[in-house]
C-alpha cells in the first residue's frame, strides 16, 4: 500500500464510522427496542455492555472471585486496580470464558449470557482479549500481521483464498493510522520496539472490530512517550469499543479514566473518578497506601 493509498481509506474508514456513529446517536437505542437485532450485534438497550452478578469462583478452597458485580456502559472506557492478587486476571479469564464462576450471572449485553459459551465463542461474539505481552507474528511485517488477524476471524470465510476487499482494505490503513504504525506497514513485527508492537497487537484485535476490549496491563515496559501515545490510543477507541483496562501505572489511569473499580479480595472495593477512590480510606489502606 502507497501511502496515498493509505491515507485515502483511512480517510473512507473514518468517515464511514462517523456515518454510523451519528445513526446511532439518532435513534440506536429507541431504534433497538421496535426491530430485531442482526447476527453479531449485542442488545445495549439496558444500557450496559458487560453485566457481571454476584460472580464467584474458589481454587482450592480459596475464594480468588467473591461475589463480584459490575456493570459497563457502551463505549465506556473502565479502569480496573487492584492489589497483586485481587482477582483482576481471574476476573478476565471469567469474562472470556477462560474460566468457569462456581456461581453468578456474566451477561455481553441483556440477552448474551457468556457461561454458555466456549472461549473461542466468546471471542468471535466480539469480546477481544489482549495479555500483558505482546504476542504478535515476528517474522512478518506490520501489514501481514494486520491483515493475518482478519483471516483468523472465522467469519471470514475461506482463508486460504482470502484478499482483502476493499472496505477491509480502508479498515487496515485506518487502523494503522490509529495505532501510530502507518509509516511502519511493511516492517517486520520483530523489529518494532515493545510499545509498537503493544500497538500492532491491539491493532490486530481491532481488525476483528471487538465491541469489548479486555486489556491486561497494557503499558507495563513501555516508555513514557509510548505511555503517552497509548493514552492517546485508547481516549480515540473509547465510544467506539467499550474498553476494560487493568493497569498498575497510576498516571496512565489518571490521563484516560473516567471511572475506576478497585478490586479487592475478589469484589469491589470502592468505584469512582480516581480521586474519589484515591481518597477512600478502605482502598488507602489496602493498596494504594502499601
Ligand atoms: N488457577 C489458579 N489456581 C489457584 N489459584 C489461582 C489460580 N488463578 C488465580 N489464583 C489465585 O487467585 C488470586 C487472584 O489472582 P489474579 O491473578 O486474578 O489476581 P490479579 O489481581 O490479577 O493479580 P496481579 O495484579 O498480581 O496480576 C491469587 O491469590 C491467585 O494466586
Amino acid at each position: 500500500m502507497t501511502p496515498d493509498l493509505l491515507e485515502q481509506g483511512a480517510q473512507r474508514a473514518q468517515a464511514q464510522r462517523e456515518t454510523a456513529r451519528q445513526n446511532t446517536e439518532a435513534g440506536g437505542q429507541q431504534a433497538s427496542y421496535g426491530r430485531l437485532l442482526k447476527t453479531g450485534e449485542v442488545d445495549v438497550t439496558h444500557g450496559r455492555i458487560l453485566y457481571l452478578e454476584d460472580v464467584s469462583v474458589s481454587f482450592d478452597g480459596f475464594k480468588a472471585i467473591n461475589k463480584l458485580s459490575l456493570d459497563i456502559a457502551p463505549g465506556e472506557l473502565r479502569c480496573i486496580i487492584g492489589p497483586n492478587g485481587a482477582g483482576k486476571t481471574t476476573m478476565m479469564d471469567i469474562i472470556t470464558g477462560k474460566t468457569r464462576p462456581d456461581e453468578g450471572t456474566v451477561f455481553f449485553g441483556s440477552t448474551i449470557d457468556l457461561l454458555r459459551y466456549s472461549e473461542p465463542q466468546i471471542a468471535q461474539l466480539g469480546i477481544g482479549r489482549k495479555f500483558q505481552k505482546p504476542t504478535v507474528f515476528e517474522q512478518l511485517t506490520v501489514f501481514e500481521n494486520l491483515e493475518l488477524a482478519l483471516k483468523m476471524d472465522k467469519s471470514v470465510k475461506s482463508s486460504i483464498f482470502f484478499k482483502l476487499d476493499s472496505a477491509q482494505g480502508d479498515r487496515l490503513a485506518d487502523i494503522l493510522h490509529t495505532i501510530h504504525l502507518a509509516d511502519s506497514v511493511g516492517r517486520q513485527a520483530g523489529n518494532l520496539s515493545h510499545g509498537q508492537k503493544q500497538w500492532l497487537e491491539i491493532g490486530m484485535l481491532l481488525m476483528q472490530d471487538p465491541k469489548l476490549l479486555l486489556l491486561d496491563e497494557p503499558v507495563a515496559g513501555m516508555t513514557d512517550e509510548e505511555t503517552a501515545r497509548t493514552a492517546e490510543l485508547f481516549l480515540t477507541l473509547k465510544g467506539k469499543h467499550s474498553l476494560m483496562v487493568v493497569e498498575h501505572d497510576m498516571s496512565f489511569i489518571k490521563t484516560i479514566s473516567d471511572i475506576v473499580t478497585v478490586l479487592c479480595d475478589g469484589s469491589v472495593l470502592a468505584q469512582g473518578t480516581l480521586e474519589q477512590v484515591q481518597a477512600d480510606e478502605r482502598v488507602i489502606e489496602v493498596y494504594l497506601g502499601r
